[in-house]
């Protein structure tokens, strides 16, 4: 690799290739067999459809959106996505595993809501009379109560003399003033409050504080629409099957417990191992759906990666890792793992929680189970701040995978281990981006990730709150914002999804092997795209 003293153009050119194909050599689809000849072909055909849409779609006048570009912040751009072929192209991919997202923000957020309305339990409240001049400040808050609860005399919402008292979602919803746009109205109130808009991202709460208490503030709204068990049930199966028509056919979803999720009583609360049993069922019925319309090898379930808040006092956590293992030993097929959630940034951080988290250790021992640490950390823009230091932590604590690293690549030691030791990072572009960590994907971090040589595996997080159901939305973004990616890579990542879950080892050879016929088939699919844009050319 001399660079001096080179004469010729030719054998410049020549170490010019030798350098680049060793600063390539630890990307994954650099290390992979040799492509077959479709996928060259679907390769080639997807990096020139990116470029063409470029410099098309994604270069066309927007009346409301001044400066597109593609990799552009998630929220501004997505109804240009949407128009794209690579979106429609993706969308038909198969995926793999989602390894990282939250319970209470999988669903479609329109979907959560016309399931609250189908329950007469469901009432809703507001802190004073909506007018057009508050509601997009004032915010809605659900109950679920129990029938000798249900309010007697009514005052609508928008009543002048409404004092904070519940309402029934559905009659709040028929009886919303027309000034204020009528049901259609109350419907972009509810859903304003459940997600995050580009004015919020990108205008008033354009930092990672702000953003975050927008984000803390739609959790609060999730709890209280969803943990009823009807709705809890039915949502839960809706956004199975949507991620199955995604091309996803596993999943690890994090899950704080206890979770509180009301009987059909509207009372009394269900017990954890009510909440397993619910997800057993609904798992085993959409299995059999699958089966019976030989769709078998696109599904192949789903578990818990249990978490608590990092915000619970020290004390609190030993009791909760007790609880973990019972139900790992009650339902061991249903569990992956265990992790630390919330705002790093102002959350205690892991050492704080050191001493039950060494103990957690020798009590599995001890119950002869085993639950591996899927720690979140790094999840910052810090270099050198506590949540920046979870890295380290999670790190020496063994962590199986790292949910996040987005500090992670400032730290030379980390990447080797992470390397080393088969870490994985659990990737999720538009959540960083939309939580203002970066303000487009062009400077996140995965692209030097991929260069690296790390594990990687993309996912969605909290897809309800910015609108990116399935992971389709999530590869896109990764594929047009680097020029060496492309859909290989994507094709590796999807892999790593299933390599780096929580299945057995046969229980991966099995999902990878389904996904391979998938894949394949799906390479085809791209090839017979390309004959025909090339003959309409
Ligand atoms: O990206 C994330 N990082 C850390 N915590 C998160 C993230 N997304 C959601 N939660 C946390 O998970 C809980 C629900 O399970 C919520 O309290 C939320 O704060």
């Amino acid at each position: 690799m001399v660079i001096n003293g080179i004469q010729k153009s030719s054998e410049y050119l020549k170490q010019r290739e030798e350098l680049i194909n060793h600063d390539r050599a630890l990307r994954a689809d650099h290390k992979r067999d040799p492509l077959s000849p479709a996928e060259t072909i679907a390769d080639q055909f997807i990096r020139k459809l990116r470029a063409t849409e470029a410099s098309t779609i994604w270069s066309a006048d927007y009346p409301s959106i001044p400066h597109p570009f593609p990799g552009m912040e998630f929220l501004t751009g997505r109804s240009i996505i949407t128009k794209t072929k690579i979106y429609s192209i993706l969308s038909k991919m198969p995926k793999g595993a989602i390894l990282h997202s939250h319970f209470d923000a999988m669903g479609n957020a329109a979907e959560i809501l016309g399931l609250v309305l189908q329950q007469p339990a469901m009432h809703i409240r507001c802190v004073k009379p909506l007018t057009v001049s508050n509601i997009k400040t004032v915010l809605p808050e659900f109950q679920c109560l129990p029938q000798e609860m249900y309010p007697s005399e009514v005052t609508l919402l928008t009543d002048p003399s409404y004092k904070n008292t519940w309402i029934s979602v559905k009659l709040a919803r028929e009886m919303f003033d027309p000034k204020l746009g009528g049901p259609e109205g109350f419907d972009r109130w509810v859903i304003a409050a459940m997600t995050i808009d580009p004015s919020e991202a990108y205008g008033t709460h354009n930092t990672v504080k702000k953003i975050w208490q927008k984000f803390g503030s739609t959790f609060g709204l999730y709890e209280r629409m969803l943990h009823y068990v009807p709705i809890f049930q039915e949502y839960f199966r809706r956004f199975i099957l949507s991620a199955i028509e995604d091309g996803i056919s596993y999943l690890e979803i994090r899950m704080n417990f206890p979770y509180k999720c009301l009987a059909n009583d509207g009372k009394s609360l269900l017990s954890d191992r009510e909440i397993f049993q619910i997800f057993d069922r609904v798992l085993n019925d959409i299995k059999a759906e699958m089966k019976s319309q030989g769709r078998e090898d696109e599904f192949f379930g789903a578990k818990i990666v249990i978490t608590a808040l990092r915000m619970i006092p020290v004390q609190d956590l030993e009791p909760r890792l007790r609880n973990c293992i019972a139900l790992k030993k009650e339902f061991p097929h249903l569990i992956a793992g265990f992790d630390l959630v919330g705002h790093e940034d102002t959350c205690h951080p892991l050492k704080y929680y050191l001493e039950p988290l060494l103990k957690f250790r020798e009590m599995q021992r001890e119950a002869r189970v085993e639950i591996p640490f899927l720690f979140h950390a790094g999840e910052t823009f810090g270099d050198g701040t506590e949540a920046d230091m979870n890295l380290y932590d999670a790190t020496l604590l063994g962590t199986k995978r790292i949910g996040h690293g987005f500090s992670l690549i400032k730290h030379p030691k980390l990447l080797e281990i992470c390397k080393e030791r088969e870490i994985a990072i659990e990737v999720c572009p538009i959540s960083n981006e939309v939580l203002r960590l970066t303000s487009s994907m062009h400077m996140h971090p995965l692209p030097a990730l991929f260069n690296h040589g790390l594990h990687i595996v993309l996912s969605s997080d909290d897809p309800s709150i910015w609108g990116s159901m399935g992971l389709t939305f999530d590869f896109y973004q990764v594929l047009v914002s680097s020029e060496l990616t492309g859909i290989i890579q994507l094709g590796e990542v999807a892999k790593d999804s299933i390599k780096y879950s929580m299945l057995t080892s046969e229980e991966k050879q099995t999902v990878l092997t389904a996904w391979q016929r998938r894949w394949d088939k799906f390479i085809e699919s791209v090839v017979n795209e390309e004959m025909t844009t090339r003959s309409v050319e």
